[in-house]
């Protein structure tokens, strides 16, 4: 069942200029799992020679395997060799991998998909939620988050269920940007705002008299109304379970902007492993925890809950978040202040060079990919059942479009002169 979030009366617009979306059917149910069904059986494997076990059963033998048609090979879990096996052509992407990262080319997302969603969610940051300046347009553009969200979501069954994924993803980066970074933020005042701006996503529940107060707010700056809009489209397609799950990852996420905005508010530089416990929280992990919502069937919250689904997804998310401190570190070396990333604070913590602390940096991301390769693989052996199969594969295709994506944004990232 759908979560009914925000109720009648909250999610009423304040104004005129409601970014409540308009009411309509839910979106169709989940497409068939394309994999027990769509292939027959595949003999059992022996042990792969690049260390995996062999699945002790025929059919999650071929899930582990994934997919098999052309252009298909990022969807496999198992731990693939680089470069990816034929047949998959190279994907005529531009920008350069970082040399020796640890991932997985994925195949062109597809064009049509990306003018659709392109289009869709500009009308939606522009008409529905005023989401920016004139200025600042070509930033947006130039995030290219049609093209990051189709990559990261191969198996949506619709351009309804994408747009949900990119409105969440335009809203999480309006949040960041305008509260946090590079167009607006400040770490001073930042509890209060995000607090705030967190009730667009868990409503407050309150009395009729300060009920009125706590509406307006929602509509009052674009994070804001871009949370609150994403939220209430989100919820629609959502179970409450699922709605639930994203609070809690928001909440998270919350968490990790604060502590690095305490960090910045006295320049201190932590440990390394400080570091990535925060970078742990101030991390992508709300975009692949909802990949069984975006592909329109549900991982049950028990599944998800489990200590293994946890790790597996905790994993991911780090190195999904590694990727970004390491494509976007000469934006960030040119940004005004000191911006914490792995690399600078390794160099820092650890006396290394800028060059030696980028590349272990690098080594630090391909074991965390490694790791959640190994634990996602035992996962799916100990415990397969077709959702959590479908929503292991769906992470691990997430990582992939990620990495795909910071490495074809040359808009926003360049790589350092360290080869
Ligand atoms: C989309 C989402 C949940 C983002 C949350 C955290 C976040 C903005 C990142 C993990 C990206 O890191 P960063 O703030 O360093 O982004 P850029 O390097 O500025 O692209
Ligand atoms: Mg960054």
């Amino acid at each position: 069942m759908p979560d009914p979030g925000l109720s009648p009366a909250q999610s009423s617009p304040p104004s005129a200029s409601s970014s409540a979306p308009p009411a309509r059917p839910p979106l169709p149910g989940p497409p068939s799992l394309p994999f027990p069904s769509a292939h027959p059986a595949a003999p059992a494997e022996p042990a792969a020679p690049d260390g995996v076990p062999a699945p002790p059963h025929p059919e999650l033998a071929r899930i582990l395997r994934g997919p098999s048609g052309l252009g298909t090979a990022a969807l496999s879990l198992a731990r693939r060799p680089e470069p990816p096996a034929l047949p998959v052509p190279p994907a005529p992407a531009e920008g350069t991998p970082i040399p020796g990262l640890y991932h997985h080319p994925v195949p062109e997302p597809d064009a049509a998909r990306v003018a659709e969603v392109s289009r869709r969610i500009k009308e939606w940051a522009v008409d529905e939620v005023d989401l920016f300046p004139d200025e600042w347009e070509g930033d947006f553009d130039g995030f290219s988050v049609g093209r990051y969200m189709v990559a990261c979501h191969p198996d949506a069954p619709t351009i309804d269920h994408l747009m949900i994924a990119t409105r969440l993803m335009v809203a999480e980066n309006a949040v960041d940007d305008c509260y946090c970074e590079d167009h607006g933020g400040s770490p001073i005042g930042l509890g209060s705002r995000l607090l705030l701006a967190h009730t667009a996503l868990d409503p407050l529940h309150t009395t009729s008299e300060y009920a009125p107060g706590w509406a307006e707010s929602l509509g009052s700056d674009a994070p804001r109304r871009a949370y609150r809009s994403a939220m209430a489209y989100f919820v629609q397609s959502a179970t409450a379970s699922q709605a639930d799950r994203y609070r809690h990852d928001m909440a998270r996420l919350h968490m990790g902007y604060l502590a690095e905005a305490a960090w910045a508010e006295t320049d201190h530089v932590p440990e390394v492993w400080e570091y990535l416990a925060m970078r742990q929280f101030n991390n992508f992990r709300p975009c692949p925890t909802i990949t069984d919502t975006v592909g329109g069937y549900e991982l049950p919250a028990d599944l998800h809950a489990q200590p293994a689904m946890q790790r597996v997804i905790a994993l991911a998310g780090n190195a999904t978040t590694i990727v970004n401190d390491l494509y976007s570190y000469t934006k960030e070396l040119a940004s005004p202040g000191k911006h914490l990333n792995l690399p600078v604070v390794i160099a820092e913590r650890e006396g290394l060079s800028d060059k030696d602390a980028y590349l272990k940096a690098v080594e630090v991301h391909n074991d965390l990919m490694r790791a959640f390769e190994a634990e996602a693989a035992e996962l799916a052996a100990a415990c397969p059942v077709p959702t959590v199969l479908r929503f292991l594969k769906g992470v691990a295709v997430w990582v992939d479009g990620n990495h795909y994506w910071h490495q074809t944004n040359t808009y926003r990232y360049s790589l350092p002169d360290f080869w």
